[in-house]
Formats: structure tokens, C-alpha cells, sequence
């Protein structure tokens, strides 16, 4: 399996049972999207901005929610496999991505699974086990937490440079090199966590450095 990046702002999510599963990828796709969570019953728990719609539709008329919303996902999270089948049909009939929660292993075209995700905007990093072990990319995403808890400011530091440098007459070779010293600079880094002015011109100096030479 491949990882992609989906933008969904601007598009529908639906998601299909209101238990902790749901709930969780609930909260993950209000974030971006407008989602709604159809379910008879909402477990206890955060379902961000989502809109609760209470609701048990039987496998024959989950197909309706899908064809009014026209989600661009839609996430099969109930406790009913003919029902989440349904969803998954419905998604398909209607061109819509499908995320069936209660499924691990290999998945057709437009079958998606959901990883676990690093996030320190912009930057993104996204972790599956091809759904042999999601306690482990959830373990694994405890640990890279810590591990790029600055690549998102590095990420705005490099994107203000780049810009900076395109502007000159800089040969491209030398502007990528330039860029390059800069994220493996381990005082770059550093200085990320000393806030930003520093960085910066730590920044400058080990670009300074390499175009000289
Ligand atoms: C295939 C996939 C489909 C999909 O949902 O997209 C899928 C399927 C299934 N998960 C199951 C169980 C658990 N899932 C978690 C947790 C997460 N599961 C997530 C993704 C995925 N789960 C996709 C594959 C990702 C990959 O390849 O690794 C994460 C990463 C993302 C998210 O869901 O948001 C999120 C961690 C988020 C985070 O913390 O960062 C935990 C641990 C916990 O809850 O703490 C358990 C209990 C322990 C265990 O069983 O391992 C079961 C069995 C149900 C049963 O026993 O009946 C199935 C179905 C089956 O295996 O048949
Ligand atoms: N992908 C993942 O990370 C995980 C997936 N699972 C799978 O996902 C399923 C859901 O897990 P949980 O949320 O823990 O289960 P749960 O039993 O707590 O929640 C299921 C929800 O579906 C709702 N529901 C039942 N019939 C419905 C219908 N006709 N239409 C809409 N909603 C309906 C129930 O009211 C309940 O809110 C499990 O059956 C399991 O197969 C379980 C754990 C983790």
C-alpha cells in the first residue's frame, strides 16, 4: 500500500456508527472536513465538530445518506458488517472513497485505511502496518511525536528561505545544496528550540557557508 495526502477541505465526510472508533475518526476528519456521524446511539466520547445525525439505517437505506451528502469519504465504523457493507457499496455506486474500519489486510481501488498521524503543521507523517498491528502505529506515533516535535518550524524556516533564495541568481544546484545543509544542521535545530530569530540566522550562516565555497 501506498500513502497519499487528501485535502478535504471544502468536502463531506459521512461516517456510519457513533461508537469510540467512530468517534475517533470523527474527530480526525472535522478537523478539515465537514463531517456527519450517523448512528442510533453516541458512545461517550468527543466527536469534535462533526454533526450527530440519530439514526439506524438498515443495510438498504444507508445508500440514501450517501447519495444526499456526496461525501468524498465514507467511513463503515458500526458494529454491523451488513450495514457497513452497505456503506462500502453505496461509497462505490456514488465514485466516493470508502474506509472500512472493521477490515484489515489488502483493499481495493478506492478503499483507503486511515494511519496514524504525526502532525507539526505543515508538516505530516502518516504510519500503518498494512492492519497487521494499528497498536503498533499507534506506539510508533508516540515515539515520532517527540522525534519531530520542531519540523514543523523547520518546515516555515526552509519555505522563507527557499523563497529568499529563488529571488537571487543563485544556480539552482547551489540553492538546493544551500537547503539542504540547512535542515541537517544540527545547530539549525537546535536553535528552533531556542526560538526563532536564532535559527534564522544560524540558518543564514550555514547557507552563507556553502555558497562561498
Ligand atoms: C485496517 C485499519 C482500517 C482503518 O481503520 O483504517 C484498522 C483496522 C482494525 N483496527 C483494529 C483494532 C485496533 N485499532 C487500534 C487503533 C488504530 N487503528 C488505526 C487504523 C486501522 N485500524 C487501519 C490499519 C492501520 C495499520 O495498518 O496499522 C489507527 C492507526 C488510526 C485510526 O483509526 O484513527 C488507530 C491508532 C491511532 C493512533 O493512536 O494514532 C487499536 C489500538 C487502540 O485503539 O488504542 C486497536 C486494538 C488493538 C488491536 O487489535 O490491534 C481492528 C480489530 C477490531 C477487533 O478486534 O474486532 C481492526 C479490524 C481488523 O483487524 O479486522
Ligand atoms: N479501525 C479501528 O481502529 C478499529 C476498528 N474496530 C472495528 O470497528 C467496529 C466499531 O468499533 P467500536 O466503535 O469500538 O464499536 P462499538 O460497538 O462501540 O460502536 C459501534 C457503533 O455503531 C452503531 N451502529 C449500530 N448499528 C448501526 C447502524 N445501522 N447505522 C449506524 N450506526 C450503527 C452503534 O450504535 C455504535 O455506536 C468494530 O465492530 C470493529 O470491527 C474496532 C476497534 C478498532
Amino acid at each position: 500500500m501506498i500513502p497519499l495526502f487528501h485535502d478535504f477541505t471544502d468536502e463531506t465526510v459521512l461516517v456510519f456508527g457513533g461508537g469510540r472508533v467512530g468517534a475517533r475518526k470523527a474527530r480526525r476528519f472535522a478537523r478539515e472536513a465537514r463531517t456527519v456521524v450517523v448512528s442510533p446511539e453516541f458512545a461517550d466520547a468527543d466527536f469534535g465538530d462533526a454533526e450527530l445525525v440519530r439514526a439506524a439505517p438498515t443495510p438498504g437505506d444507508a445508500g440514501e445518506f450517501v447519495a444526499d451528502l456526496r461525501p468524498a469519504l465514507v467511513v463503515a465504523a458500526t458494529d454491523d458488517p451488513a450495514v457497513n457493507d452497505a456503506a462500502e457499496s453505496a461509497a462505490r455506486e456514488v465514485g466516493s472513497l470508502v474506509n472500512r474500519a472493521d477490515r484489515a489486510g489488502g483493499r481495493d481501488a478506492g478503499s483507503v485505511v486511515v494511519p496514524a498521524t504525526v502532525r507539526e503543521d505543515p508538516v505530516v507523517a502518516a504510519l500503518a502496518t498494512g492492519g497487521t498491528a494499528p497498536a503498533l502505529s499507534r506506539y510508533l506515533r508516540e515515539r515520532l511525536e517527540d522525534e519531530l516535535a520542531d519540523a514543523g518550524a523547520m518546515a516555515e524556516l526552509v519555505a522563507e528561505l527557499r523563497a529568499e533564495l529563488k529571488a537571487t541568481d543563485v544556480p539552482e544546484a547551489d540553492r538546493h545544496e544551500a537547503i539542504r545543509a540547512v535542515v541537517e544542521s544540527p545547530k539549525v535545530w537546535k536553535g528552533l528550540q531556542d526560538g526563532t530569530a536564532n535559527a534564522l540566522q544560524e540558518a543564514e550562516r550555514v547557507m552563507q557557508e556553502v555558497l562561498d565555497d
